[in-house]
């Protein structure tokens, strides 16, 4: 079910990492990731035949832990591997036509506000990703940040709609961001900045599942 998947969404590309991304893509399923998406972006970031071979190991990786791999924008990287799913924000390909391209792949679109949350629930998104909620490092055009506030906001309006929380999240802030309403949280820094990625993502996993079943969802 999406909101188990989406409890601790990993985000990663090679620009992320300090050390090989295949490598702290391992620690990081050892410790407990639910999702993961792809996002090969940024100053450096590989291109082309780099980037496909890339994204077809982590796949493979995924694949074998039964983690959904999720290509973030590129929607034909996404149906050429015939990964799990496609994530799109405001400025990319319109959710509709993405729906349409990837049929019953995992469709995922980024929002800001209620009216972005309720317009991807009529472009059949699968599930929204909130953000960011805090500031962020690792995005250099990332609007400003929408606060816990806007979690609760959405969750009073769309109880339904699968959640995840993007920005700025750490171990200080995971338990309030479920707390607000949110079905998970989807990181980057927090994992490939970690000094232990394994035990790191492990802690992460363990505050998210214990503060959702406060929650009861
Ligand atoms: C889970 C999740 N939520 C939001 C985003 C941001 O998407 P977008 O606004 O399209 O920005 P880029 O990531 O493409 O720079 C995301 N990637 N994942
Ligand atoms: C991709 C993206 N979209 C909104 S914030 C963000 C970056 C999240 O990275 P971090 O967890 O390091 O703040
Ligand atoms: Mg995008």
């Amino acid at each position: 079910m999406m909101k188990q998947k989406l409890s601790l969404y990993f985000v990663m590309g090679s620009v992320d990492c300090t050390k090989d991304p295949l490598a702290v893509l391992d620690e990081a399923i050892e410790g407990g990731i639910t999702m993961f998406q792809f996002r090969e972006k940024g100053k450096g970031a590989l291109i082309g035949v780099e980037k496909y071979r890339l994204a077809e190991k982590l796949f493979e990786r995924c694949l074998a832990h039964n983690i959904p791999f999720i290509v973030n924008d590129d929607v034909d990287l996404a149906l050429t591997l015939q990964a799990d799913g496609v994530h799109v924000g405001q400025e990319d390909e319109a959710a509709e036509r993405v729906r349409d391209r990837i049929g019953d792949r995992y469709l995922g679109v980024s929002v800001h506000n209620l009216n972005e949350v309720k317009q991807a629930l009529s472009a059949r998104a699968d599930y929204v990703g909130l953000g960011p909620i805090f500031p962020t490092v690792s995005k250099e055009d990332a609007k400003q940040a929408c606060g816990l506030a806007m979690i609760k906001h959405i969750r009073a309006h769309e109880k339904h709609v699968p959640l995840v929380a993007i920005g700025g999240i750490t171990h200080q802030t995971a338990k309030q961001v479920i707390e607000a309403g949110a079905d998970g949280i989807a990181v980057i820094s927090a994992i490939c900045r970690a000094e232990q990625i394994r035990e790191q993502t492990k802690q992460l996993y363990e505050m998210v599942m214990d503060a959702k079943q406060k929650g009861g969802s």
